[in-house]
């Protein structure tokens, strides 16, 4: 049985059509990822499965539950790391963590127990008697995470978990969860637009404006786009530009300062390059496609122009490869 169902799972805010009609499965101990930018309805995704916000249509269930009829048995089955922190910061932080274990009814002679380790996985152990108000906002998300396993949870939910954290925290946060997977028989759901986090996952669907664009493994997908990215430094882009079409018929841009392009293999590529393009090439990179490049191979932007709302030439002229 799956962890998590979708079948056309729909969410209309007045005129704004939030999620389209979604279909996907989350297989028992998955870490499954949502990968988007901001406004593609990843949060209303999780909403909808944690049964915080009603489905406009379709249907949905979670450790076998339905997100609708069933939500008292779908929310005692999951765990919810949300973007804006709920603690109590008057509260230290084991209290913090006893009130969640009466709200969910954690049987009295295993809360103790079981605080302990959830609290020995995200090293705050030697905190519990801390306020919380007295935490860095790492700390907090790390109590989020323990006190969102605390009631043994088949499925934990997170949405957007290190958002706004520094790279170390980010980092020691993927250490937890990461640990988290091998110590409780869980599945993970989370959402993200940080493409090096993605790269966790077993699994990532590419949801934009609504809808869900492609699933599969991150080096799958990444396969899948086929392509390297080469950038050359030249000192005269626009001839560069107009060379690369003319003799190789390959659309160029500029994009983070070198002229930018994709050929299926990079390395072979670049001793013609050398030998045909007809003007000097002081420099020279050849990488394998990244998440970046298959997210703007499918949705012919990248996440942080869909952010901005800008496009960019080159990132389409690859997706219309
Ligand atoms: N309560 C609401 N009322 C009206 N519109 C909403 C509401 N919640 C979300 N939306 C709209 O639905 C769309 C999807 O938003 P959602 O928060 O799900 O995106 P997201 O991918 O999670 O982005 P972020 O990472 O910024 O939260 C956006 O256009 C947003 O403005």
């Amino acid at each position: 049985m799956s962890a998590v169902t979708v079948k056309g799972l729909k969410k209309t805010y007045g005129k704004v059509e939030a999620v389209k009609g979604v279909d996907f499965e989350v297989r028992p101990g998955e870490v499954f990822g949502f990968l988007g930018p901001n406004g593609a309805g990843k949060t209303t995704t999780i909403s909808m499965l944690c049964t915080l916000v009603n489905p406009t249509g379709g249907s949905a269930s979670v450790a076998g539950h339905d997100v609708v009829r069933e939500r008292d048995q779908v929310r005692r089955n999951i765990g919810l790391v949300f973007q804006d922190p709920t603690l109590d910061g008057y509260l230290t932080a084991e209290q913090n963590l006893r009130f969640h274990a009466e709200l969910y009814g954690v049987p009295k002679q295993l809360v103790g127990d079981r605080i302990r380790q959830v609290m020995e996985m995200v090293a705050l152990w030697d905190r519990k008697d801390a306020k919380v108000m007295t935490f860095s906002g790492g700390m907090k998300r790390r109590l989020e995470i323990a006190r969102g396993l605390l009631h043994s949870p088949r499925v934990l939910f997170l949405d957007e978990p290190t958002v706004g954290l520094d790279p170390q925290t980010r980092s020691a946060i993927w250490g937890y969860i990461n640990k988290l997977r091998h110590k409780e028989d869980i599945t993970i759901f989370m959402t993200t637009h940080y493409m090096d986090e993605a790269e966790y996952c077993d699994r990532i669907a590419i949801i934009d404006h609504g809808e869900i664009v492609v699933i599969d493994s991150p080096e799958a997908l990444k396969a899948s786009v086929g392509k390297d990215r080469v950038q050359i430094h030249t000192g005269d882009d626009a001839r560069a530009i107009a060379a690369l079409q003319e003799r190789f018929g390959l659309e160029a841009a500029v994009h983070e300062g070198a002229v930018t392009f994709a050929v299926a293999s990079g390395e072979e590529f670049v001793p013609r390059l050398f030998a045909e393009l007809g003007l000097p090439i002081k420099a020279v990179s050849v990488s394998r496609p990244s998440l970046d490049d298959v997210f703007m191979s499918y949705t012919g932007s990248t996440i942080r122009d869909a952010e901005s709302g800008s496009g960019n030439e080159w990132m389409k002229a690859m997706a219309r490869r």
